[in-house]
């Protein structure tokens, strides 16, 4: 081949590579094709908030609250809304398949002095006309943290009205906007809530607070909305930092409050205790809930947001996703927010392996696999699992990456440092984003 050209020879090389991985999957019955055509339909929302730091763009220069964190100070992080719609752009190029964009609502677009309570479709227009142009979906969620009504870590079932008045007035105006990103971009708008409210130490009472976070709830669901355009989500959360004794939305609860009122439940990955998996819930939850929203996560010792690497939880989640057929039910989100390394990799690390995990899922004999439980063949079960960890689906996500007109392998990782050299290192020092 020494006269062919180096492209070239990597192109036959894929198209080799895949013909016979294709060939080994096929004799347990795997449609390789049948395969990439539903990882084609797959939508995983990139969250917008690792490309800044979790800083958005209303009130500028406020500490990061409510008992998350970020650390880093990895050059070029986007300050501006069209910064990071150019960075996600970017990272999108580098990934297979169309995806969804997840904001907060501290990353309107607007020259307005707007509190959150004030929020309205209007400020995030240049976001849908973006989402329109490039194709992609909008998901939303309030923002109930880095705000002086949320100072003293409680909002939707805070013990004073007015600033509870104040939240539920927030969210009320996230789900109008979550609606008006639905409509526009026909697809709905996943909108989230997730409150940071809870005690660093043992409370005297329990209740009380979840009393009031479910009649703020209500009311903020009384509003009628068209579910074509918004569904509503509630995320739950074991602790936080200075929430560590107690968190008024527990898993529980929100278990509770979405099944008596039909609405999705968010499960994140770093929200439940170091030993405790989400991927052992979802068939729970999805025999009595309609639909599931995730936020893809990896908690290290405790809820760190590290960027989504390829663990045996994220195989773990995507196979029960495959395996019990739940991804027609299931809302893909990303949450980790990364400040030591590149923004942009940290995204398309973390999604390129949300979507391999889907793959290698997918590649699996399920069919077979199930009857050889029912059969009592733990041997085989056994067997066949471990086996299929080193069957070639390597070659098979790097055919569909080149068929998708995105990088094969590690070739994005050069696009992404020639971006950083020549875009996030030339960002001004003034808009903080360079240190
Ligand atoms: C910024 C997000 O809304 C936030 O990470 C939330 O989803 C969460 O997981 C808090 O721990
Ligand atoms: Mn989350």
């Amino acid at each position: 081949m020494t006269n062919i050209p180096e492209g070239k020879q990597m192109e036959a090389a894929i198209q080799n590579s895949f013909n016979e991985a294709k060939k080994l999957y096929e004799k347990h019955g795997i449609d390789v094709d049948d395969v990439l055509e539903q990882l084609s339909r797959i939508k995983i929302s990139l969250h917008c908030w690792q490309g800044d730091d979790v800083r958005g763009f209303l009130n500028k220069g406020r500490e990061l609250g409510g008992g998350i964190a970020v650390t880093g100070s990895y050059p070029g992080r986007a300050s501006t809304p069209e910064q990071l719609r150019d960075d996600i752009d970017k990272a999108f190029e580098l990934i297979p398949g169309r995806h969804k964009v997840n904001l907060h609502a501290i990353y309107a677009d607007t020259d307005e002095r707007v509190d959150l309570d004030e929020l309205a479709p209007k400020h995030f227009e240049n976001w849908v006309k973006w989402a329109k142009q490039k194709g992609y979906g909008l998901d939303f969620n309030p923002t109930c943290f880095s705000h002086e009504k949320a100072s003293d870590g409680f909002t939707l079932s805070h013990p004073d009205a007015e600033v509870r008045q104040f939240w539920i007035d927030h969210c009320k105006a996230s789900r109008k906007i979550g609606e008006y990103f639905g409509r526009e971009l026909g697809q709905p708008c996943v909108t989230n809530i997730w409150i940071p409210d809870g005690y660093k130490d043992a409370p005297i009472d329990r209740l009380s607070p979840r009393v009031r976070l479910m009649e703020a709830l209500d009311e903020i669901f009384s509003d009628p909305i068209d579910e074509a355009f918004n569904i509503d989500a509630v995320e739950s959360k074991l602790f936080g930092i200075g929430s560590e004794s107690y968190v008024v939305g527990s898993h529980e609860f929100y278990m509770g409050y979405a099944l008596s009122r039909r609405k999705t439940v968010c499960f994140d990955s770093g929200h439940f205790h170091p030993t405790e998996t989400i991927s052992n819930k979802l068939s729970s939850w999805l025999l009595f809930g309609e639909r599931l929203l995730l936020h893809v996560s990896r908690p290290v010792r405790w809820d760190s947001d590290h960027v989504v690497t390829m663990d045996d939880e994220l195989l773990d989640i995507a196979r029960e996703l495959v395996r019990g057929k739940l991804l027609e039910k299931t809302h893909i989100g990303l949450d980790f927010f990364d400040g030591s390394i590149n923004h942009v990799a940290a995204w398309v690390i973390g999604t390129r392996n949300t979507l391999k995990a889907l793959l290698r899922a997918m590649l699996e004999p399920v069919d077979r696999l199930k009857e050889i439980e029912l059969q009592g063949d733990y041997t085989s079960r056994l067997a066949l699992v471990e086996e299929f960890k080193s069957y070639p689906f390597g070659a098979i996500w790097d055919y569909y990456c080149r068929n998708a007109g995105t990088p094969v392998r590690e070739e994005w990782l050069a696009e992404v440092k020639r971006h950083e050299r020549e875009v996030l290192c030339k960002r001004s020092q003034g808009e903080g984003s360079v240190v």
